[in-house]
């Protein structure tokens, strides 16, 4: 943990940092403190007089990082005292793969400036997080940033000048994506769950479910066939419709031994919930294997939402904001057994949620945040698209359920010779 944290502390003048004040990311850098310098202004959304603070989630423990950055929010706002406003902050080493922290950035009214500070105080010399307090002294807008000096531990408060930087090329998430939120191989997405062992005790009846091993092997016998698209989209209709129509076996992801833990899992953090879908994809990829010596076999989901959804929850703004098509992480899993052939339902976002009101049945939450967040279904969507490996063909799922059928239908046998 100390060296993590000196590493981080020498690199601290390289760092970029980021700052959603008032909807759009301010981005910026600090330096060493010039003498009788003009510094340009950095926040300009920040009131005069106003103290801030930022808090970032640092620690060598990626699982506990990750959990304590998922609590972060509310152990702040239930101890803040009012008139203090959070704002979504992270530091990144421009073009360093997994060098993103991240955390929040604090407004304090001068008056209540105090408790803030005894409370940030507490909480750094306690807890993973590296608190930083930012004063513009000759209150003209010109900002430096003061690493406390019991986060640097060597006793000297450094005081740096914050200084403007250039937006990064990439969405700074992109940087911790592999590993952490999309699971490229069956042993890195195990061992996230390894880790959570003796936090999450339910990790150990999942780890048992486990094959011991994965890998892509030979081609199944009879092909497999994986539906794709977001909810309501058709993929349950349209997978027993396919099921019926070629006497073929139907899977569900994930796989239904995992059913009694999702609950549990869909409430931890990315990086342990995105683990957990990953390693349901080797079970069914087992499952697969099995029906498919003796029968066609069409699976409800696969790996194509995991990365999706995954990659679409990390990142935020338009499609645009995705990982170019082509980049690495939208490869698919060297282990992992690939489909005969992938189909994406899409569907006008109206007729959606038409569909998704006349069936009128929980959604999960991440379904809710689609409905609710347009840009966040269109990076969904867009992600689905740009997966590799096999790559998706995309069916309009707008006609009736059996016009989808049947276009469905013949696609497979162009494709599957079936
Ligand atoms: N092609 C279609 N045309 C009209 N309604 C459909 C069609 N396919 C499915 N539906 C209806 O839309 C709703 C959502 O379909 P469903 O198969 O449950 O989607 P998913 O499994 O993708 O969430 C259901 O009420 C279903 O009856
Ligand atoms: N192979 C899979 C299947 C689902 N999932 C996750 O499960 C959620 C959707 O599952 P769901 O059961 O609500 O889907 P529907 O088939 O009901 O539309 C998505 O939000 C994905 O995050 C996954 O990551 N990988």
């Amino acid at each position: 943990m100390a060296r993590r944290a000196a590493s981080l502390l020498s690199h601290w003048s390289s760092r970029v940092f980021s700052v959603e004040l008032d909807g759009a990311p301010t981005y910026f850098a600090v330096r060493e403190k010039r003498r009788g310098e003009d510094a340009p202004r950095v926040f300009d959304a920040v009131r005069r007089g106003d103290r801030c603070f930022s808090v970032l989630v640092w620690s060598s423990d990626r699982v506990r990082s990750a959990r304590f950055h998922a609590q972060l929010k509310d152990r702040l706002l239930g101890r803040l005292p009012a008139g203090c406003r959070l704002s979504p902050m992270s530091s990144f080493l421009p073009n360093v793969r997994d060098s993103l922290i991240k955390g929040y950035f604090l407004k304090a009214d001068s008056p209540s400036s105090s408790p803030t500070e005894r409370l940030l105080r507490d909480f750094s010399q306690r807890d993973p997080l590296l608190v930083c307090s930012y004063l513009n002294p000759d209150n003209d807008q010109v900002w430096t940033q003061q690493l406390w000096p019991d986060a640097d531990r060597d006793g000297t408060p450094r005081v740096l000048y914050v200084v403007p930087s250039e937006a990064p090329q990439e969405h700074p998430s992109t940087l911790n994506l592999i590993n952490s939120d999309v699971f490229y191989s069956f042993e890195e997405a195990q061992a996230v769950l390894k880790q959570c062992g003796d936090i999450i005790p339910e990790a150990a009846s999942v780890l048992e479910l486990l094959p011991s091993r994965a890998e892509a092997r030979s081609e199944p016998d009879f092909p497999v066939i994986v539906v794709e698209g977001l909810d309501a989209t058709g993929k349950t209709t349209l997978t027993q419709a396919l099921r019926d129509a070629l006497g073929a076996a139907l899977l569900p992801s994930p796989p239904r031994c995992l059913s009694p833990w999702r609950a549990r899992f869909d409430q931890e953090p990315p990086l342990i919930r995105r683990a957990f879908y990953a390693l349901g994809n080797y079970i069914t990829a087992e499952n697969m294997r099995q029906e498919a010596t003796k029968a066609p076999v069409i699976v409800d989901r696969y790996w194509h939402s995991t990365a999706a959804y995954a990659i679409g929850t990390a990142l935020s703004g338009p499609p645009s904001s995705l990982p170019a098509e082509g980049s690495e992480v939208y490869r698919w899993p060297g282990d992992l057994l690939q489909p005969s052939l992938v189909v994406v339902l899409t569907l006008d976002g109206e007729e959606r949620k038409r569909r998704l009101r006349n069936r009128a049945q929980g959604e999960t939450e991440e379904e809710q945040q689609l409905d609710h967040n347009h840009l966040f279904r269109l990076r969904v969507e867009e992600a689905y698209h740009r997966i590799r490996g096999p790559a998706c063909v995309t069916v309009d799922a707008g006609p009736s359920a059996d016009q989808v059928l049947q276009q469905v239908l013949l696609l497979i046998r162009d494709k599957c010779q079936l």
